[in-house]
C-alpha cells in the first residue's frame, strides 16, 4: 500500500484551506503550531508514527514585492532559517558563517520539480522563515538584498525541513499580504485560502 503524504500548516484555518483541495484518500493534513519550533515538533511527532512517504509545509505567507504576488502560490525551492546565526556590529552573521551547521535546507528535488510541472503557474524560489513577521520597510528590503531569490516569507518552513530529517520535503506557501510596514487590515486572507485550496489539488498528482 502506498503511504499518504503528510502536509503540516501553522492554524487550524490553513489546514482546512488545504484539506478543501486535496485528495482526502492521500493527503492527511495537521496543524502543528506558529513558527519553526512548534512546527518542528509537532512535525517530528507526527512522523515518527512512519506512516508517511514525505511532507509538506504549506500556508499562508509574506510575498517580497515584485518577487510574488498577493493571491499568487509559491513552491520553496529551499527553506531557509533567515534569523539563525548573530548580530555583530558589521551586520548578520548566518549560522553556516559561524560554522554551526547550515540554516539553508532544499526541497526535495524530484517533488520540487514535480510539483512546479503540476502547478506551472507558481512561482519557484527560496521561502525564508522568521520567527517574527516582518513589519516595516527596513527590514523588508534588508531581507530582499540578503535573499535575493527568495520569493515569500513564513514562520514554519525551515522548522519542517529540520524535522523532515532526510524525507522528501517541500514547502507551497499562497501569499496573502507583501513584506513590508504592518498593515494587518490588509491582509488578504480569504483570497489566499482559496489560492491555496486550489493549489492542494496538485499535492497528490506531484507526490503520487
Ligand atoms: O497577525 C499577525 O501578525 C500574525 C502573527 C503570527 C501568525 C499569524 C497568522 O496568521 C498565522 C498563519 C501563518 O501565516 C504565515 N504568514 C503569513 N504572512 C506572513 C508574513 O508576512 N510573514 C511571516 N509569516 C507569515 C506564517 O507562517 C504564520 O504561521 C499572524
Amino acid at each position: 500500500m502506498t503511504l499518504p503524504l503528510l502536509v503540516v500548516t501553522a492554524v487550524a484555518a490553513e489546514a482546512e484551506a488545504v484539506r478543501a483541495g486535496a485528495d482526502p484518500g492521500h493527503v492527511v493534513v495537521e496543524p502543528v503550531g506558529v513558527g519553526p519550533a512548534a512546527a518542528a515538533a509537532g512535525t517530528a511527532r507526527l512522523l515518527a508514527t512512519g506512516r508517511y512517504r514525505a511532507v509538506i509545509s504549506a500556508g499562508i505567507a509574506g510575498g517580497f514585492v515584485g518577487r510574488a504576488a498577493v493571491g499568487s502560490v509559491v513552491i520553496g525551492v529551499r527553506s531557509i532559517a533567515a534569523d539563525l546565526g548573530a548580530e555583530t556590529p558589521d551586520g548578520f552573521l548566518t549560522v553556516d558563517e559561524l560554522g554551526f551547521g547550515s540554516g539553508v535546507i532544499p526541497g526535495d528535488p524530484a517533488l520540487v520539480k514535480s510539483l512546479t510541472e503540476a502547478l506551472p503557474t507558481a512561482v519557484p524560489g527560496d521561502v525564508v522563515t522568521l520567527s517574527t513577521v516582518t513589519g516595516t520597510a527596513a527590514t523588508a528590503e534588508r531581507l530582499a538584498r540578503s535573499y535575493p531569490q527568495a520569493v515569500a516569507e513564513a514562520m514554519e518552513g525551515y522548522g519542517v525541513a529540520v524535522a523532515a530529517h532526510g524525507l522528501p520535503f517541500a514547502e507551497l506557501r499562497s501569499i496573502s499580504n507583501p513584506i513590508g510596514p504592518r498593515d494587518r487590515a490588509q491582509w488578504r486572507l480569504k483570497e489566499a485560502f482559496a489560492a491555496l485550496s486550489t493549489a492542494s489539488a496538485a499535492l497528490w498528482i506531484a507526490c503520487g
